[in-house]
């Protein structure tokens, strides 16, 4: 058997096809959402993924407001960006993308966002909002892993999720979001320290993988048949002496899955497309 790939990046282009209608309702009443970014220092991943992220909104028609700081800025000129784009009625959410420098302080960074204006869905008081189960931003990772599934009819309701990875970013956010009483899966979250691991994996009906770590999930730890979504992305080199990206699943688990997202083509452009979705809604309720 070989497992049905579901495509992220397909996904995502009807989700900004959705996104283009809305954009227009709210361009007849006056309203052009706008995302804002902010890139400290150089690193060409980090400016890769932005320039991504501008090249989305110009697709849907969200307005780009981007700032750039040198990698030695200080954090008085960090939160001065911060305060303006919070004072910018313009910019309905932005993001900073992480991470930052060492030398930077991410924890207040995060703080400074305006929760109204926060795209990433990552300030604390959102991620409490998610905890209590009010309304807010969702982090957009795992928003647009149950976004995937749900739209490829993979249940939810009643299933048996393993999440490997407890990060701020996608393992703990997504347990949480597939607890919720309209998901209502069973998670078992997972990381490097457990230590019964691939008996959690065989167990579940979908396998979520988060951990950083190339080739964690192989063939021989999940059911067949299971739904296996590969969150990974690592920076390898290789054989060639290049650079490129990997993700956290063995190709062979291909050969036993029923259903796979891979990296690439996965989960990477459900994140942007739900970046782009948290940006309009917030546009939607800001007027
Ligand atoms: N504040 C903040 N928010 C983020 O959401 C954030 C961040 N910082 N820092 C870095 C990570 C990483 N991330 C990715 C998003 C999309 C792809 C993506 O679209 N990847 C393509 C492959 C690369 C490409 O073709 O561009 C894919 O999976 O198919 C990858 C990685 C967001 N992040």
């Amino acid at each position: 058997m070989t497992a049905t790939i579901l495509d992220g990046k397909a996904t995502a282009a009807e989700i900004k096809d959705e996104l283009r209608t809305r954009v227009k309702a709210l361009a007849e009443r006056g309203t052009t959402p706008g995302l804002g970014t902010v890139l400290v220092g150089s690193d060409p991943g980090s400016q890769a993924y932005v320039n991504g992220k501008h090249r989305d909104c110009a697709e849907v028609g969200i307005a780009s407001i981007r700032r750039e700081l040198p990698a030695d800025a200080s954090q008085e000129q960090l939160d001065g960006v911060l305060a303006e784009l919070n004072a910018d009625p313009a910019c309905h959410g932005y993001i900073v993308q992480l991470p930052l420098p060492g030398h930077l302080d991410t924890q207040r960074t995060l703080e400074m966002i305006d929760p109204a204006k926060d795209a990433d869905g990552l300030h604390p008081v959102n991620l409490g909002r998610l905890v209590l189960g009010y309304e807010g931003p969702l982090p957009c990772t795992p928003r647009g892993i149950v976004e995937l599934l749900r739209r490829h009819d993979v249940a939810l309701r009643g299933a048996k999720v393993a999440v490997i990875g407890r990060g701020n970013t996608v393992g703990r956010p997504l347990g949480l979001l597939l607890t919720r009483r309209s998901e209502n899966a069973t998670v078992t979250l997972c990381h490097t320290g457990t230590l019964d691991l691939a008996e959690q994996t065989r167990a579940a009906d979908i396998v979520i993988v988060a951990a950083g770590v190339p080739g964690l999930l192989t063939a021989d730890m999940i059911t067949p048949g299971a739904t296996v979504v590969d969150v990974g992305i690592t920076r390898v080199i290789g054989a060639d002496g290049k650079g490129r990206y990997t993700g956290d699943v063995d190709p062979e688990v291909a050969a036993v899955a029923g259903k796979l997202v891979p990296m690439p083509g996965g989960v990477g452009p459900m994140t942007r497309a739900m970046l782009l979705t948290n940006v309009v809604e917030r546009a939607e309720r800001q007027g």
